[in-house]
């Protein structure tokens, strides 16, 4: 050790100065200890009650620890302030370790609250005389780090707190061990407390907690992350809300054994719910409810397609167009005539079969396709269809407005390569119907 000072040792009495000294080799290894020790001595002799000591030894390493000089032979009161012990003082603990002669060890900080340390006071019987002895240990960096921590877990609860993902860390059991407090709030916990130590069995109803379950299985086995899952989830009230996951494995020291699971859920019920409305939009007349022109032609495309693999299949095609419509609108008004296109797409689509498709693929114009249905067939179903439609007017209150339907009639050839050579067959027959009075069916 540096610049280590002679051993002084000014003992209370000369009783214990002779055993002191006598000691002095044993205190001179003391200097080479990183603890900081104090040797003390009640300052009235035979009175342990005492409210002052003198400090009879202090080694090297002490007045480097608290960088407080000049120990020997002052007294432990005039030092007591300089370490902050909350309620305590060295003193006050000095005089209590004396009375129970049990040793305290107290953690405390320098006046300045730069430094942490640690600090043992024990009462020891030398020569029959008491004694204190103080040992004190730097543990400022253990400190830093146990505040660090501290604030790193603060941190990491205020993120589960105020997230409105829902986060989880599970355990090796698939209990979880932190989680935030939305995942609480959703499955109807007060606080993320409440989830700690629960299985995903204990949380969701039995059939979602499999799923979960079985998506965690190759995450614990392979150590492989599980990415971008989207689930169903149930609520505390019920209602299904949908979740996009990833699961990532937590490794132990050996950067091999699983040791639990990281998750993080994302809600995504509102997004999911607007893709799948436009879906629907996409593939949906908004007025009618029937196929879009889009979806209808993707129908008639598989069915050209299956014609084409199995020739001897049949598939007829329907263009139907109201008659003379502009005139409702004009008469009745233009919400009328959206009551009259809903009217005419029940009429339609009541006399369907399953096999059957229908589509609205242009304002007053709708097409239906029937496989397995030669053009004869076809036509009979039409005339049905355009009879039903004639007797059946639109009720709109006191009124009664009738309507009529056209309709072009083609069967698919195994030639057409396309949906537009059968509607252009279809459109010539429509046109016919229309030329030759409308209200008629006309073969194309
Ligand atoms: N109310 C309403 N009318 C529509 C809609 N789409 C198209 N129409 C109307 O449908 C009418 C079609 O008129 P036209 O093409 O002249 O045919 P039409 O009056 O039915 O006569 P023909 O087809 O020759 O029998 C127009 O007045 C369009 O405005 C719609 O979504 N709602």
């Amino acid at each position: 050790m540096d610049n280590k000072p002679h051993v002084q040792i000014h003992a209370a009495s000369s009783l214990q100065a002779n055993g002191l000294n006598k000691c002095a080799n044993c205190f001179n290894l003391l200097e080479y200890l990183r603890y900081g020790v104090l040797y003390c001595t009640p300052k009235i002799n035979d009175k342990i009650d005492t409210h002052d000591f003198l400090i009879a030894y202090a080694n090297h390493t002490f007045s480097k620890l608290t960088g407080i000089e000049a120990l020997n032979s002052a007294s432990l009161k005039k030092i007591s302030n300089r370490f902050s012990m909350g309620e305590n003082s060295l003193l006050s603990l000095a005089s209590k370790v004396m009375h129970t002669k049990e040793p305290i060890t107290q953690e405390c900080q320098d006046e300045r609250g730069t430094q942490w340390f640690s600090i043992n006071l024990s009462h020891i019987e030398l020569y029959d005389e008491p004694a204190l002895v103080i040992a004190i240990e730097d543990i400022s960096n253990r400190k830093q780090a146990e505040l660090d921590l501290q604030r790193m877990n603060q941190d990491f609860i205020t993120v589960l707190e105020s997230t409105s993902d829902f986060i989880y860390i599970k355990d090796k059991e698939s209990r979880i061990r932190y989680c935030s407090q939305t995942l609480a709030e959703i499955t109807g916990h007060q606080s993320w407390r409440d989830m700690v130590g629960k299985h995903d069995n204990e949380i969701f109803p039995l059939e979602t907690a499999q799923v979960y379950i079985q998506e965690e299985v190759p995450i614990f086995r392979d150590g492989v992350a599980v990415l971008n899952k989207v689930n169903p989830y149930f609520r505390a009230d019920g209602s299904v809300g949908w979740v996009s996951t990833n699961k990532w494995p937590m490794f132990a020291e050996d950067g091999k054994t699983v040791t639990g699971i990281f998750g993080i859920s994302r809600d995504i019920s509102e997004s999911k719910a607007r893709e799948d409305e436009l879906r629907t939009m996409a593939t949906t007349d908004f007025l009618t409810g029937l196929a879009s022109r889009r979806d209808y032609i993707d129908d008639l495309n598989r069915q050209i397609a299956r014609i084409q693999r199995s020739p001897q299949a049949l598939c007829s095609l329907l263009l139907i167009d109201l008659d003379l419509f502009k005139r409702v609108n004009d008469i009745y008004g233009h919400a009328v005539g959206d009551h009259m296109l809903q009217h005419i797409s029940r009429l339609m689509r009541n006399d369907l079969r399953r096999v059957d498709s229908i589509g609205r693929i242009g304002g007053e114009e709708f097409s239906i396709l029937m496989p397995d249905t030669d053009i004869q067939a076809a036509k009979t179903f039409a005339e049905r269809l355009r009879k039903k439609i004639e007797i059946t007017p639109l009720l709109d209150g006191e009124r009664s407005i009738p309507i009529t339907i056209s309709i072009g009639i083609t069967q698919i050839h195994v030639e057409d390569s396309s949906a537009e050579s059968v509607f252009e067959r279809a459109d010539v027959a429509l046109y016919r119907a229309k030329n030759s009075g409308r209200n008629r069916v006309e073969l194309g």
